[in-house]
């Protein structure tokens, strides 16, 4: 099977010049990738968006079920899709589905992202609001029927500066795989952390996963003690 990833557009009225030299691709093998862009937005955009967002958004911190466990879900949240789209489901929550009219800004910065990912599109956008570092989103996949076998996220965020970590699945094979004689704990362990990545999601960055990323990885952003301030994330999306 051929996948080819669509390049990042240097015509974006975000900030081109950013964009092109600062723009970090990581291909994590296997036809999943990462880019990372530091300054994909200029600051005082960022700061207005940061503003607006945490003003206007409706911000709710539903319960959700993990590991077959109620629990207050770790983060504020909100959710933006177009009309007659099949329903979000996630941890056992359905999250109200808002109008992309209900917040103009919101448009304005799709407008962006389109802008900036020729031929790629979305249609519906999960916003997490961190209110400090013991507010966090735990090891998971965005792989949800809805988006399909090779789902698109861009991911943009505002705010307090937090560590974005993406580790490998462990596959049957590579736990089965002998390299050498050491205990299975330790092969384990040793595959946990061959394969992981960590971005410090800045300001106005923008953080693109493609391809097969949400199949074969997992990622997260961990509580962290001294992250004092407030951080917003938006992840656009397809729904299919
Ligand atoms: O806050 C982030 O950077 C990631 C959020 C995330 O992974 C998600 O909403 O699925
Ligand atoms: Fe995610």
């Amino acid at each position: 099977m051929s996948l080819r990833f669509k390049p990042i557009s240097e015509s974006t009225k975000a900030n081109p010049d950013e964009i092109t030299l600062k723009k970090q691709t990581i291909d994590l093998g296997n036809l999943s990738e990462v880019v990372y862009i530091p300054k994909f937005l200029t600051l005082d955009d960022s700061w207005k968006f940061f503003d607006y967002l945490n003003k206007e958004i409706p911000w709710t911190r539903p319960t959700i079920r993990v590991f077959g466990r109620s629990c207050l879900q770790p983060r504020d949240t909100c959710y933006v899709a177009s009309e007659g789209l099949p329903k979000l489901i996630y941890s056992g929550y359905e999250p109200h589905a808002y109008s992309w009219d209900d917040f103009p800004l919101l448009k304005d910065i799709l407008e962006a992202v389109h802008k900036a990912l020729p031929g790629s599109k979305f249609n519906s956008l999960l916003l997490n609001r961190y209110k400090g570092g013991n507010d966090y989103v735990g090891w998971h996949a965005d792989d949800e029927k809805l988006y399909g076998s090779t789902p698109e996220i861009a991911s943009i965020s505002f705010g307090c500066e937090r560590e974005f970590l993406l580790k490998k699945k462990l596959s049957k094979s590579s736990q089965e795989r002998r390299t050498d004689d050491e205990p299975v704990s330790k092969r384990l362990k040793k595959n946990n952390y061959a394969h992981q990545h960590s971005f410090t999601l800045k300001h106005g960055s923008m953080l693109v996963m493609r391809g097969y990323t949400q199949r074969d990885w997992i990622h997260s952003v961990p509580k962290r003690a001294k992250a004092e301030g407030t951080r917003i994330n938006l992840t656009f999306r397809y729904v299919l």
